[in-house]
């Protein structure tokens, strides 16, 4: 294998410190590590004090493939992975055919590992279609190598697939990840029901369908022990919820998306579909209680959601557009942005919730550190230049984000996965 040397790349040590170091990587692994390091390798990379970062992890993607491959590919969405920084995701099953079953899970799978330029660990459904009420053979999925099991898109309306789903789970020792939405409560919604649905003359979906059914699943995962962890938590309410099951024992881990941090319903301009997604943008203090969440380590992680779909399924009024909005190649930009050049958080607390805390609740192989002996998973970022998003930059098939026309810091230069480059700024242009 070939040996690559990083120079004058600058790491964090802790908080917003960081030092500059040279970084040889042999054999796919961090070899060596020292301020100046003279050893000949096969290629040299001068990253001119950019930083260089653990290849980042989101728990949370839509691959699209097989079944929607118009929207997104494994490819397509490896790569934007990669553009983004990130080195492991954990893609979604709401796919065609639904990974329910070991024949479809292994299909999934075997073009996961076929096309994916990035590692990619793939959920298995709860049940069937994703709307079955008998739960899936969870055993043989965990033995297939399903990482987790999660019914993503809906939230399971029954309370006894629920509680079956957990059980199966906890014997198996994976996370359940719940998208928790009571269908009762959302009544044809399309946004947040309050202040910005009644002004825009649009049906609201209301906030309780998230944490009523969140309710119902922290008192259910503290009987079953199930390691259970929420998707996308957009409340206010749920950040309350999640902080006190915490607190009482339960076994229970949450993410929030970049877009839940950083917009409300308030940034709807108007009948934008680019402002579309499930969970709907809620209301102003939901945002400030998410981003205390994720302060005082209620919420564990960020996860971007990425839900690309094709222009013609966005290009349209808020009644008529699917929901969901592409982030992968922007997500470390904007929270290294927002939340840390602002000065609200640290490059530790960045790094804690792009990889340290994902790898370490999802039992994940990546590595977490830019340390001899890791696994060279890495990515650099240029921290100190200034970059507009555009929407023909991205290598997603999906262009529906709200941040286009933001300017942002921190546009990845390079991904490496096991010391190889994956993706190299230079080559994009
Ligand atoms: N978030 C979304 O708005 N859409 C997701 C589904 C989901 O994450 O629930 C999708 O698959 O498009
Ligand atoms: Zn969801
Ligand atoms: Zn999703």
């Amino acid at each position: 294998m070939s040996s690559l040397k990083i120079k004058n790349a600058r790491v964090v040590l802790h908080d917003n410190d960081l030092i500059q170091t040279d970084v040889v990587i042999r054999d796919g692994k961090i070899a060596e590590m020292a301020p100046t390091l003279m050893v000949k390798t096969d290629r040299v990379i001068d990253a001119k004090g950019q930083l260089l970062m653990p290849g980042l992890v989101d728990v949370h993607v839509h691959f699209r493939e097989p079944g929607f491959e118009y929207k997104e590919t494994i490819k397509t969405g490896s790569q934007a992975s990669a553009r983004g920084g990130f080195t492991t995701v954990l893609a979604m099953p709401n796919l065609n055919s639904v990974p329910s079953t070991v024949e479809t899970f292994k299909q999934v799978q075997a073009l996961n590992q076929q096309d994916g330029v990035i590692n990619i660990d793939q959920y298995a459904a709860i049940s069937a279609g994703l709307t079955s009420e008998e739960v899936d053979d969870i055993q043989a999925l965990a033995d297939a190598g399903a990482v987790a099991f999660t019914n993503d898109g809906k939230g399971v309306q029954n309370a006894k697939t629920m509680r079956d789903a957990m059980r199966a789970a906890a014997s198996v020792d994976r996370p359940l990840v719940a998208h928790v939405e009571d269908e009762s409560l959302i009544d044809g919604g399309v946004m947040n029901l309050g202040q910005r649905s009644a002004e825009l003359e649009l049906p609201g979906m209301d906030p309780l369908g998230e944490s009523s059914q969140l309710a119902r699943d922290l008192v259910i995962a503290k009987a079953t022990g199930v390691h259970y962890h929420v998707a996308h938590l957009s409340t206010k309410e749920s950040v309350n919820l999640v902080r006190i099951a915490k607190q009482n024992g339960v076994n229970v881990t949450a993410e929030v998306s970049p877009h839940h941090l950083l917009l409300d319903e308030t940034d709807i301009q108007g009948d934008n579909a680019l402002y579309k997604m499930n969970p709907p943008l809620r209301a102003p203090q939901d945002r400030m209680a998410v981003i205390g969440g994720l302060l005082d380590g209620t919420i564990d992680m960020v996860a971007t959601d990425h839900a690309p779909h094709a222009v013609e399924e966005k290009d349209r009024t808020f009644m008529g557009a699917a929901f969901g909005i592409t982030g992968i190649e922007t997500s470390f930009q904007l929270i290294y942005t927002h939340l840390v050049r602002s000065g609200v958080a640290t490059l530790e607390e960045l790094t804690n919730w792009m990889v340290k805390n994902p790898v370490a609740d999802f039992n994940l192989a990546a590595p977490t550190k830019v340390t001899v002996g890791q696994t060279a998973d890495l990515a650099l970022f240029d921290i100190d230049h200034a970059h507009t998003i555009s929407a023909d930059e991205f290598l997603s098939k999906g262009v529906n984000s709200p941040f286009i026309g933001e300017t942002i810091y921190g546009q990845t230069s390079m991904t490496f996965l096991n010391g190889e480059v994956v993706y190299d700024a230079a080559n994009d242009k």
